[in-house]
């Protein structure tokens, strides 16, 4: 039996902003065959131009699918974000669209935790202000300003994947760490929850940010928390360039009140390799600047590209949705003499009874069914013994019942 109602070979993806190989290998592997690979992120136009012929999209942090871009999208059946974060894609825009979204959540925490505690060492000895004098020509001996992380304090905004995980290593170099979170954590090792963001302030030596972007970390340590810190104390984002505003920063290490900051990720960042960063913390000596690399290690793009891939490819091919983001999640066995038919709508009263209706009406056997719901989209997986023809007509039938999103035969 074919194995897929539109063959693979005709199946496009786009993938954007240089994702790993084992992305391109993991989709040929699976015989997928037309592959489109750009190195940067696409402007808005080409964007849409490109995505309105594409069935799946791979993109970093960096490609805005904004609900206008997703409007484009036509043929898209699944989005794959090859890193942790999503907010660069309207969730609800997509789901709207019946398009699930996967991410990596957790292929590279690590390689995040190590880069924030080496800056935090880094920082605590005043090395980048060093090492710039050095580079210089000059030459300053000194212990001023210099402390060992051990026995410092270590306030974690954000506890979770990431921010436990900083936590840990921490601990074992004899931080003592306090963390706040707007959700209840379990404390590992021997992490205190703070009070408050406040009192997390001002009690931390080193500050560092691991919240997701949101409305209510958009701009969260502004002027007044930035204040709130500890008189020669540190800051450390790699989280979003949203989540603090960055004149007030500057303006804190320009006074001094700050005294080291590293940051990773800006409110606006570059296209690509290619274009120019600016921000007003260049030629700070206090400041080590990074090129939203906090994830970029080797180790963590492979298993990226292979794990996002695979959860595309397993969409694609089973209708498998386990770990989207913003759809419901449904975990498929295959039933291999069956065909099976996906029906992705609103989730209101009536849809499946009708759906059941329709099968009992055209007298179909029904030989696996699966929903799963979530409180605005419902997932229906039908799987049924039948010519594609007879299968093409019930997807057709499907489609017109009120508040379907996508009916599609998969195979
Ligand atoms: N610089 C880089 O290259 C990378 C940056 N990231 C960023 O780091 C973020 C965090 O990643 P994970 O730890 O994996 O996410 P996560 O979802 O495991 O943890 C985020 C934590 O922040 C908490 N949180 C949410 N809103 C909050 C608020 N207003 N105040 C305090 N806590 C709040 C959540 O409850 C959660 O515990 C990602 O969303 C992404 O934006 C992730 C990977 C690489
Ligand atoms: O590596 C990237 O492109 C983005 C990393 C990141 O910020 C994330 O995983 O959320």
């Amino acid at each position: 039996m074919k194995r897929t109602s539109f063959p693979k070979q005709d199946i496009r993806v786009l993938l954007l902003e240089g994702v790993s190989r084992s992305a391109v290998e993991t989709f040929q592997n699976a015989g997928y065959s037309q592959i489109e690979f750009h190195e940067k992120s696409l402007p808005e136009d080409e964007l849409k131009r490109r995505i309105a012929e594409a069935h799946l999209i791979g993109i970093r942090s960096r490609t805005q699918l904004t609900a206008d871009v997703l409007e484009q999208a036509k043929r898209l059946i699944a989005i794959g974000c090859f890193c942790i974060g999503t907010n660069q894609v309207d969730l609800a825009s997509a789901a709207g669209h019946g398009i699930p979204v996967f991410n990596a959540p957790y292929s590279n925490t690590r390689s995040v935790a190590e880069l924030v505690i080496a800056e935090a060492i880094l920082l605590m000895r005043r090395i980048p202000e060093k090492n710039a004098q050095c580079h210089r020509g000059g030459w300053s001996k000194s212990a001023l300003g210099s402390y060992e992380v051990r026995d410092k304090v270590l306030g974690i905004v954000g506890y979770g994947h990431i921010g436990t995980q900083v936590g840990l290593l921490a601990e074992a170099l004899g931080m003592r760490v306090i963390y706040h979170d707007v959700e209840t954590k379990l404390a590992l090792g021997n992490a205190r929850p703070s009070a408050s963001l406040n009192e997390l302030l001002e009690r931390a030596d080193i500050v560092t940010l691991h919240v997701p972007e949101t409305t209510q970390t958009k701009w969260m340590i502004g002027a007044e928390q930035i204040a709130r810190m500890r008189a020669g104390s540190i800051l450390i984002n790699a989280s979003r360039g949203t989540v603090v505003d960055i004149d007030a920063l500057a303006a804190a290490l320009r006074s001094g009140h700050i005294a080291g900051a590293a940051v990773d990720v800006f409110p606006v960042e570059p296209k690509g390799n290619d274009d120019a960063f600016t921000s007003p913390l260049v030629g700070m000596d206090n400041v080590i600047l990074t090129p939203h690399v906090g994830g970029s290690t080797l180790e963590a793009q492979d298993n990226i590209g292979i794990e996002v891939a695979s959860k595309l490819v397993r969409y694609s091919d089973n209708g498998s949705t386990l770990s989207a983001v913003n759809f419901p999640e449904a975990s498929l066995p295959e039933h291999s003499q069956s065909r099976r038919l996906l029906h992705i709508h609103r989730n209101v009263p009536g849809v499946l009874s009708r759906i059941n209706d329709l099968f009992s009406r055209e007298n179909v056997n029904i030989d696996g069914q699966y929903l799963q719901t979530n409180p605005t989209i419902g997932y229906v997986v039908i799987d049924v013994s039948m010519p594609e023809e007879r299968a093409a007509e019930l997807k057709d039938a499907l489609a017109t019942i009120p508040g379907t999103l996508r009916a599609r035969v998969l195979y």
